[in-house]
């Protein structure tokens, strides 16, 4: 029997309904969360998600801006308006889409977003915050990602967990999440060795290489929920994730799909750190 599908389009509207609500009390309140994307340069993808971000905000009733800046922006200009941002009492959430331009260093600029408007998770304060188990802000992807395995009730604690790919921004942080879950969890990277072995083991698998179908069915334990974080272009111009849906589904017990997937979660997550940065403000 195929797995159960995993809807990220479904279980994100619902998530957006409630965060939508707690916008409007909020609002009542005098607080309107406010979130500001800046985009660097032209990259097509990232004009998409920037866009989705903005749209996503308007739809809960949230107030966003979207700043494009050109390619040759400065790092010195980009850390100046983040400045200005962090002061901008409208403004509860700061977003750098990445990846940026070459000459700009990311590390140095997401150190400059205030800890506390940090809705994307990834400074180092909140990265630590996350490692300790105190996070304020968690990274959208894995968050996301947690939040689907909620949606299926699956009993993460003492199950094993491997995570494909060590990213700051969704391999670490999803490992930390799983882990501070009560999984048991394997971090795998482009240099383990016989990486079958492992994703064999797996009760939960999570995926995010960007290789397009990398994991194949016979890599994957009978009965797994099998996260697919991946998202990649083909030739012929349609999406796939990581793992070879089509084989793997009839393996596994639980699958997300690419699109479809962990991707709408990724911007639903958005809006609600972006809500709870905002909440802070009030309380
Ligand atoms: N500052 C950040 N930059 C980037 C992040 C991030 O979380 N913060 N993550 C990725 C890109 N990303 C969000 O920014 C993102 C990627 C994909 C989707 C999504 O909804 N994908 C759809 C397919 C969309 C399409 O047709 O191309 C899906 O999977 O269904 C949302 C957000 C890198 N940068």
């Amino acid at each position: 029997m195929p797995a159960q599908i995993i809807d990220g389009n479904a279980l994100a509207k619902k998530i957006r309904l409630e965060i939508a609500a707690k916008t409007a009390i909020l609002t009542a309140k005098g607080v309107k969360p406010g979130l500001a994307v800046l985009l660097v340069g032209e990259d097509p993808a990232s004009q998409v998600y920037v866009r989705n971000k903005v749209k996503a905000c308007e739809d809960v009733g949230m107030y966003s801006i979207l700043e494009r800046h050109p390619a040759d922006l400065s790092e010195k200009a980009l850390l100046a308006r983040i400045n200005e941002l962090n002061h901008d009492k409208n403004i509860h959430g700061i977003l750098v889409q990445l990846p940026l331009p070459k000459h700009i260093d990311s590390h140095r600029v997401i150190e400059a977003i205030a800890p506390e408007k940090d809705v994307d998770g990834f400074h180092v304060a909140n990265a630590g915050a996350l490692m300790i188990g105190a996070p304020l802000f968690r990274p959208c992807t894995p968050y996301g990602c947690m939040k689907m395995l909620e949606s299926i009730d699956y009993p993460i604690r003492g199950a094993r967990a491997v995570v494909i790919g060590a990213s700051n921004i969704v391999g670490k942080p999803m490992a930390m999440l799983l882990l501070q879950a009560g999984a048991t969890v394997t971090i795998c990277n482009s240099k383990t060795k016989d990486l079958t072995a492992h994703t064999k083991e797996a009760d939960i698998l999570v995926v995010a290489t960007g290789k397009p179908k990398m994991i194949t069915a016979s890599m994957v334990k009978s009965g797994a929920v099998v996260i697919d974080v991946g998202i990649n272009r083909l030739p012929d111009g349609k999406l796939c994730g990581d793992v070879d849906f089509d084989e793997v589904k009839y393996v596994a017990s639980a699958i997300t799909p690419v699109p479809g997937g962990v991707g709408p979660m990724t911007i639903t997550m958005l809006l609600l750190n972006t809500l709870e940065a905002a909440e802070r403000v009030k309380a």
